[in-house]
């Protein structure tokens, strides 16, 4: 469903010259499959779902989504692509304070040029359990609800794949195994593959499938960040 081929990432730094950040030779994914994609902070794993998502673009290599490779798409049908086939949870959820739990999910729909699904939208509500909330703002919803209402939007086009970058992150601890088990419910029940990046290995131990993203190039990527520092010193100094 998802494969991932000589992947290469790099990102411009000030001083000149680019940072490398990712280099996947392969990463393929079944459909409805739920893995864990773990690496110690900085090492590239935002990046590599942004890439995913077309969000960002990678440098070389291809990302294929069922028979499209997104990587090639232009940016505008890049969107049209993610906003119709791929889910994104986020660590700050990233609701709409002036909307509702409803039209925040049904938000989700109207960058697919499909209808919007009110019913689809309530029953979604309606199983991640916010189903007398769907008339609450996020500012009156709790932490835990928030996130639930964005794993409703992030679900609600029927996508094929979904991306959760550290959803529990600003979770309390009680909270946070009831998201964990309910991206993977969901997931489970509308056969949606699932990448989850997680820092927590009391999460990474319930998947069957977890994968280590290790930093590439750290001495190369070392000596870029110093010369970047460097050079932003030094642009500092010379400012009358
Ligand atoms: N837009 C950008 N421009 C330049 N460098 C960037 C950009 N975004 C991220 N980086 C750098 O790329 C590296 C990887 O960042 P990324 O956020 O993907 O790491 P991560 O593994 O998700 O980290 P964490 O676990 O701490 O969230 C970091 O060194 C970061 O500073």
């Amino acid at each position: 469903m998802l494969l991932v081929e000589n992947l290469r990432k790099s990102y411009r730094v000030p001083g000149g010259g680019r940072l490398p950040i990712l280099d996947v030779p392969r990463l393929a994914v079944d459909r409805a499959e739920q893995l864990v994609i773990r690496g110690q902070s900085g090492c590239g794993k935002t990046t590599l779902l942004n890439t995913i998502a077309g969000m960002t673009t990678a440098d070389e290599g291809q990302i294929r989504i069922g028979d499209v490779d997104i990587a090639r798409l232009p940016e505008a049908a890049r969107d049209r692509f993610r906003a119709r086939h791929i889910g994104y949870v986020f660590q700050t959820f990233n609701l709409l304070p002036g909307f509702t739990a409803i039209e925040n999910v049904m938000l989700g729909m109207t960058f697919t040029g499909s209808r919007c699904d009110r019913v689809r939208a309530e029953d979604l509500l309606e199983r991640v359990g916010l189903g007398h909330r769907l008339r609450h703002k996020p500012s009156a919803l709790s932490v835990g609800e928030q996130q639930r209402v964005a794993v409703a939007r992030a679900l609600v086009n029927k996508p094929v794949l979904l991306l959760a970058d550290e959803p529990t992150a600003n979770i309390d601890p009680g909270h946070q195994q009831q998201i964990i088990d309910l991206l993977r419910s969901v997931c489970e029940t509308e056969r949606v593959a699932m990448l989850l990046v997680t820092h927590s290995p009391e999460v990474s131990s319930q998947f069957d499938r977890v994968e280590q993203l290790e930093a590439v190039n750290r001495v190369a990527s070392k000596a870029l960040h110093e010369a970047a520092n460097e050079s932003s010193r030094t642009a500092q100094e010379q400012w009358p």
